[in-house]
């Protein structure tokens, strides 16, 4: 943004899901300081269509190419130019017309756009957890490179992100990730061995996209979120602590050198996390729905059962061993996630899927990212074929 121009112009890569039409009813309620200057979907031409006749944006990406004809078409009296294919996501991630990306893709096909941002030196909202999890030494060693600030999205990180705000070299003694415990919160094997998709997607706390839902309800979004948080704040993985906390009400801590503990408290709601990223350093008024401790007078915390929910156990594995280990867990992860919201796989099944991977690809300690492109691609190859997809 020059020093003239008051509206921060967002690019929104992933526009049509839960996190990107969050992103724009933040942009649709502050028309006088953020503007929608960029949309991408991958099959959602509907969406995106009325998007961008609502918003007037300068460029769409549609990644179906066969999909382009008909967004084009609706376009047409426009003067919104469209792009598509994924190509075109790292294209336009490489434009300057620009001023934050907020990289709001689901999975490992969020990393590559949001590479390109930060060697363009554009400040990031990163919702996309995964892309850390992949390769989150040389997307933070990039950003310091270019100067670009990579500000969490992920309603936990942000949380300790605003914990931090006013510290400067403070030290952070360790990090309490608050996890809900999902829909099978307290549940055990013999239960969760019948467990279907339509009971796993449905959160107790927040309304969010399939595939975060069911990482949520296995754990390893916790999982993911430990990695995650390695990365934005530099820790090592004894300062990452997870407890369970069923409410979400407290979105995280920080513990500092000196025991006192900081937590970012409030209603579950990610317009918050995501308005904070957009407008950072400042604050904006909204009229979103306020916690009342005298309606919810009860919070409880509890450890992780992380013997049952062994995803966890896995995450904290590939952790603590670093190297590719995390990539290769998330590309397992990905692929046994599809395929249970496909019905061709148990609860269960995912977990014991995804370790066999992680023990069969070869260990890489320091990858390139060409290598992190290699164990993801293996890792997704050896996952579906051993569910047989
Ligand atoms: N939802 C939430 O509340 C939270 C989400 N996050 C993280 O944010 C990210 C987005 O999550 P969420 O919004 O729930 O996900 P959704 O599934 O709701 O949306 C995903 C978005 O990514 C697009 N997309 C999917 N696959 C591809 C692909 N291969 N190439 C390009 N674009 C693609 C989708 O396009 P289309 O719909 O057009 O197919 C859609 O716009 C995830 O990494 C998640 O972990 C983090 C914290 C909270
Ligand atoms: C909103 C958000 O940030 C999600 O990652 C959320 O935290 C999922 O909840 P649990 O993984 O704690 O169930
Ligand atoms: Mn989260």
């Amino acid at each position: 943004m020059t020093e003239q121009q008051l509206i921060k112009r967002i690019a929104i890569f992933g526009s049509t899901g839960s996190i990107g039409t969050q992103c724009l009813d933040v942009i649709a309620a502050n028309p006088d300081k953020f503007s929608a200057e960029i949309l991408t979907a991958h099959k959602n031409e509907d969406l995106l269509i009325q998007q961008a006749l609502r918003f007037n944006p300068n460029i769409i990406v549609i990644g179906d190419e066969s999909k382009y004809q008909k967004v084009k078409q609706a376009l047409a009296n426009t003067d919104v130019k469209v792009f598509a294919g994924e190509a075109a996501l790292d294209e336009v991630a490489a434009m300057d017309n620009y001023d934050m990306m907020i990289a709001a893709i689901v999975g490992y096909a969020g990393l590559k756009p949001t590479l390109k941002a930060i060697e363009n030196g554009k400040p990031i909202g990163l919702a996309n957890k995964e892309t850390l999890v992949v390769a989150g030494d040389i997307v933070m060693q990039k950003a310091i490179e270019h100067r670009v600030p990579v500000i969490p999205v992920d309603s936990e990180h942000s949380a300790i992100f605003q914990c931090l705000v006013g510290e400067g070299r403070n030290k952070i003694e360790k990090i309490i990730l608050t996890a809900s415990g999902g829909p099978f919160l307290g549940r055990k094997p013999n239960y969760l061995v019948n467990v279907k998709r339509e009971h796993a997607l449905q959160h107790p706390n927040w309304a969010m996209g399939a595939k975060i839902t069911i990482d949520s309800a296995t754990l390893m979004n916790k999982g993911l979120e430990m990695i995650e948080a390695k990365w934005l704040f530099n820790l090592t993985p004894d300062q990452i602590q997870v407890v369970v906390h069923p409410q979400s009400i407290i979105h995280s801590m920080v513990q500092f050198e000196d025991g006192s503990i900081k937590a970012q408290m409030g209603l579950p709601d990610m317009k918050l996390p995501i308005q904070y990223a957009m407008a950072f350093p400042q604050r904006i008024a909204n009229n979103f729905p306020r916690f009342d401790f005298k309606k919810i007078n009860t919070l409880n915390f509890e450890e992780p059962d992380i013997k049952t929910f062994r995803n966890l156990a896995l995450a904290i594995e590939a952790l603590e061993k670093g190297g590719n280990l995390p990539c290769v867990l998330n590309a397992a992860n990905e692929i046994v996630v599809y395929a249970f919201l496909k019905n061709r796989i148990g609860f269960l099944e995912m977990t014991d899927v995804i370790e066999k991977v992680m023990h069969k690809i070869p260990f890489v300690q320091q990858p390139t990212l060409d290598q992190y492109f290699m164990s993801d691609g293996e890792a997704r190859a050896m996952t579906a074929d051993i569910i047989g997809l």
